[in-house]
């Protein structure tokens, strides 16, 4: 049985922008997506993220590296020829035609006959769920909707591949996470390979079976999504993904202790020194004689917290050693 070819496989992507001594924003890029898979590429601002979505999608020219997609080379061809589906921050809507155009728009463009780009413009707004809102001009949509008709543009072009820079950075929470877990389900129903770029660690752990952490222009860890998060490669890495337990050691090393390293309400009493409230619960840190231990409580286990103590159990073999790497550069080189 052969092998179908993956929606994307960028192998090597560099860029430099401004001249030998100007920003690394890209060093040796590699990143792989399955059809029917979700990768995020994850990393804080700055860090490179748009410029390889950018150059996947052909709006900048690397320095090095090539891009294949659906299994063809596509290096060296325009944005438009490439056959990827966008969803950019600020990749706008037109605003001077309807919904129905503006998700048709793709489809024309391929040079389908009206009435087909029609019926697959139909097809896409169907897939998010406005239907029935083809006529409206994108100008009388709320946020959310404009953000799913953005979605329903890349869905129409039926293209291996879908690109999404952060693509609810717009909306609010309430929002955010009811197209979060939209988005997951339309992702697998549509069997595209997305590629997903996002500073919010919660939204690529929700979103995506694979991550890829980039760093200063590099990719420093990727692999399953619940592997890179409880196993992370380095202290920066860890810190990155929102473990609050890193305690440094001598001789450049640190160590991890993982939430699921903690049983609470069981073995030694230790002293609260600050506690703070959360929308479910709390945040204490807790005097244990290794280091300070900050614990996320449930409204629940907040009922551990008896005369100013909280008992906790912390298995010293899911006690991770790690790189501490987190002085070293944060800027692109
Ligand atoms: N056109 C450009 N010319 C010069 N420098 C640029 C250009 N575009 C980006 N950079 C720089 O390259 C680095 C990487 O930028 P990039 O936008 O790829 O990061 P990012 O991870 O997507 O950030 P954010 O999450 O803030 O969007 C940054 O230091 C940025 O200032």
């Amino acid at each position: 049985m052969t092998k179908t070819s993956p929606a994307l496989d960028a192998q090597n992507l560099s860029k430099r922008y401004g001249g030998v001594n100007g920003i690394q924003a890209a060093k040796d890029v590699s990143l792989t997506v399955e059809a029917g898979e979700t990768v995020a590429l994850l990393g804080p601002s700055g860090c490179g993220k748009s410029t390889v979505l950018r150059i996947i999608a052909g709006l900048e020219v690397p320095d090095s590296g090539a891009v294949q997609v659906g299994g063809r080379d596509v290096t060296a061809l325009p944005p438009e020829a490439r056959h990827i589906g966008l969803v950019f921050q600020d990749y706008a809507l037109f605003p001077h035609l309807s919904v129905l155009d503006n998700v048709a728009y793709g489809p024309r463009v391929r040079g389908l006959p009206r009435p087909t780009a029609a019926a697959q413009a139909r097809e896409a707004l169907a897939l998010v769920n406005l239907a029935e809102l083809g006529s409206r001009r994108v100008t009388e949509l709320s946020g959310g909707q404009a953000q799913r008709v953005a979605l329903a543009r890349a869905l129409a072009t039926a293209s291996p591949l879908l690109l999404l820079d952060e693509p609810l950075s717009n909306l609010d929470e309430r929002l955010r996470a009811e197209l979060r877990g939209e988005l997951r389900a339309l992702f697998a129903r549509v069997g595209a390979g997305v590629l997903l770029v996002t500073h919010d660690q919660r939204e690529a752990l929700a979103l995506a079976g694979r991550v890829a952490v980039m760093r200063a222009g590099q990719i420093v860890q990727q692999g399953a999504a619940r592997d890179v998060f409880r196993h992370p490669a380095t202290a920066w890495v860890a810190a990155f993904l929102g473990h609050l337990n890193l305690w440094a050691q001598p001789g450049g090393l640190c160590l991890l202790v993982p939430e699921q390293a903690v049983t609470v309400g069981e073995g030694e009493p230790y002293p609260v020194m600050a506690r703070q409230p959360h929308d479910s619960g709390e945040t204490v840190t807790l005097a244990h004689p290794r280091g300070p231990l900050t614990l996320s409580l449930s409204a629940r286990e907040s009922l551990h917290i008896v005369d100013g103590q909280v008992r906790v159990r912390v298995d010293e073999g899911r006690i991770q050693r790690l790189v501490d790497d987190r002085e070293a550069v944060n800027t692109p080189i």
